[in-house]
């Protein structure tokens, strides 16, 4: 099983503490997220520094803009050395196409390896009763997940992020190649948090993921590097 099945969520407001879990999670896994709070608390030079700790990194902002601005923000985080970006596809085709013609060009332009783009649909801590009874949405997640997928595939991008309950139908619409990034993943017994569509990693990587996100069951552990060990296991034996 490559340990780049597995992502491990840098949820942290500090280089300290990222840099110390890229360290102790090094013979584990080599591809870590970096979202909002340690991105606005550091800058770019975290994913940069990750990276030349020879890890891989995926930059979660989920852009969502007109697509002039989200074009334009994708060519900026090519000089990141982020290896995925996402935008989110509720900004609809143009945007998302938007980022993934720019990101390509862009990298071309400055002879980089041109970061996958993928697109967040239905967050994974949305149920069935905020999607409609909230959100005010028509129909199952699980066909708004199907269109904005079908959609960011025509548009040009690399995959999607979905909750693990969705992988085989998003398989299925859009094809073996196509990116499906998951979390919304927790190991057997552990606390859900505020995530409500959930597998365990043996299932979502069953059901067919591309690759795995988890944060708070490796980081929140009393020991990270087994947590994580833990769960690349149960990925090898699925
Ligand atoms: O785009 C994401 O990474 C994302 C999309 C989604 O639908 N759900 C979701 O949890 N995420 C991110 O995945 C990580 C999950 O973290 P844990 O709940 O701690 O495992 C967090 O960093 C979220 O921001």
């Amino acid at each position: 099983m490559s340990k780049e099945k597995l992502i491990v969520a840098l949820d942290v407001n500090n280089r300290a503490e990222a840099m110390s879990l890229v360290k102790e999670l090094a013979g584990v896994t080599d591809f870590f997220k970096v979202g909002m709070e340690l991105f606005y608390s550091e800058g770019v030079g975290i994913v940069r520094e990750i990276a030349a700790a020879g890890a891989k990194v995926f930059l979660d902002l989920k852009l969502h803009d007109i697509p002039n601005t989200v074009g334009r923000a994708a060519r900026v985080l090519v000089r990141s050395g982020a290896s995925i970006i996402n935008v989110h596809a509720a900004g609809g085709g143009a945007m998302m196409r938007a980022a993934g013609d720019s990101a390509r060009e862009e990298a071309a332009k400055l002879g980089l390896p041109a970061p996958a783009v993928v697109a967040v649909t239905v967050l994974t801590s949305i149920d069935s009763n905020a999607f409609t009874r909230e959100m005010g949405y028509t129909g199952a997640i699980e066909d708004r997940v199907r269109t904005w997928a079908l959609l960011a595939r025509e548009s040009g991008l690399d995959g999607v992020v979905c909750s693990p309950r969705e992988i085989k139908m998003v398989r299925k619409a859009c094809g073996p190649d196509f990116k499906i990034i998951t979390p919304g993943i927790r190991p057997a017994g552990s606390d859900l948090n505020d995530q409500r569509r959930v597998m365990t990693p043996g299932e979502a990587i069953k059901a067919g993921a591309s690759q795995i996100v988890i944060g708070r069951p490796v980081t929140g552990a009393p020991d990270r590097c087994a947590a994580a060990a833990a769960i690349l296991a149960e990925l090898s034996g699925a």
